[in-house]
């Protein structure tokens, strides 16, 4: 059977915030906090036409919601608190994982860091009932996810943990995270995210294994972080820049950025909506349009580069909410890609070989 391996996130649910007075620093213009203090992903809309779309976590609770408000969910996934506690879907994601086995897939890799309540105990359990193989990330989200404790560490303690995550285990268990990531950085990129930055590319050094880093919401902020990682050591080689959907749009800038030779992910499979809530002047791109990115990546001859993934990390994604499930990419997005001129040994490589590639370290 072929082993596709295809990124998700079981566990990004709310982050918790230690000191609610940072989470909110420097937020983009057109948002402000959302006045429930739910968390980073919580903002409340306020767009040039004045919309302010309301939170509804006290209007309807996600386990009881109805068929009409799947679409209120998919377009402000953010605003309902319920929808973030993927943590509380072991169930609803065991099936998700059976599904996407029997769609043919064999291997996930689970992004979920330090400071976004990391359940390595949930995901080897997960993986020994379904068969599919998870790789678990060691290291840290974006800044204001970082505690006190991690402020205060030296670049040196800072890889020494990561180090000992993937060498013999995490959060005081025996479970060894597989890639280090995905590292947060947010825009600009504060002090605190530079530091695990430099130790992300002193461990990547040490260890050759894989990185994958999530980018600020600016077309600048993937190639600073490259910057940030050459300058540490790090193997631009071996590292994901994620998030590319909604980071970078302009074909020279891709193609100058794709030249630096890291792999090029776009992971936002199955998001569509209107306003992208983090950043009012970014148009979400749809699937179609994330397909045909990697048409012109590939036509440019970065088939080798090029990782795909769902990003999951809301409830309404989940097919039991009515979303598009963990198979999303195999069952409709693979078709698409046939039907817009990529060939399955194209398709191949995008989802086996360059995730086996980018996964193997000694
Ligand atoms: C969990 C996470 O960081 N996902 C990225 C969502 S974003 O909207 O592309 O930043």
């Amino acid at each position: 059977m072929v082993s596709l391996v295809i990124l998700f996130r079981f566990s990004n649910h709310a982050p918790r915030f230690r000191n609610p007075a940072r989470r909110f620093r420097n937020p983009a213009p057109h948002f402000r906090p959302g006045s429930c203090g739910l968390g980073l992903m919580v903002w409340l809309c306020e767009s040039a036409a004045g919309d302010c779309r309301k939170v509804r976590s006290e209007k309807f609770a996600l386990s009881t919601h109805q068929a009409r408000d799947v679409h209120w969910l998919q377009q402000n996934p953010y605003s309902h608190w319920e929808n973030l506690m993927l943590c509380q879907e072991i169930e609803a994601l065991r099936d998700e994982l059976l599904c996407f086995k029997k769609a043919g897939g064999g291997t996930i890799v689970e992004n979920t860091t330090t400071g976004i309540n990391r359940d390595l105990p949930a995901l080897r359990k997960l993986a020994k009932d379904t068969g599919v193989n998870i790789v678990a990330g060691a290291g840290y989200y974006v800044d204001v996810t970082h505690s006190d404790e991690t402020r205060k560490m030296s670049v040196e303690k800072l890889t020494d943990v990561m180090v000992k995550e993937v060498l013999h285990g995490a959060d005081g268990t025996d479970i060894r995270c597989g890639v280090i990531g995905e590292i947060g950085t947010g825009w600009p990129i504060t002090e605190s995210e530079k530091k695990i930055l430099r130790a992300t590319a002193h461990a990547q050094k040490q260890l050759g294994c894989p990185v994958i880093i999530h980018p600020g919401r600016n077309r600048a902020a993937p190639l600073e972080i490259v910057r940030i990682l050459q300058e540490a050591g790090g193997d631009i080689s071996k590292t994901v820049m994620s998030h590319l959907d909604r980071t970078i749009f302009d074909h020279a800038e891709l193609l100058e950025f794709a030249k630096l030779g890291s792999y090029l992910e776009y992971d936002l499979f199955g998001t569509e909506m209107l306003d992208y809530p983090f950043n009012l002047n970014i148009d979400m791109p749809s699937d179609c349009q994330r397909v045909q990115r990697l048409a012109f990546l590939i036509k440019e001859g970065y088939e080798d580069r090029i990782l795909v993934a769902h990003d999951i990390h809301t409830k309404n994604r989940l097919t039991k909410y009515g979303g598009h499930g963990y198979s999303h990419i195999l069952k409709n997005i693979v078709p698409k890609m046939l039907s817009r001129g990529i060939s399955q040994k194209q398709v191949d490589k995008i989802l086996i070989e360059n995730p086996k590639q980018w996964l193997t370290f000694k």
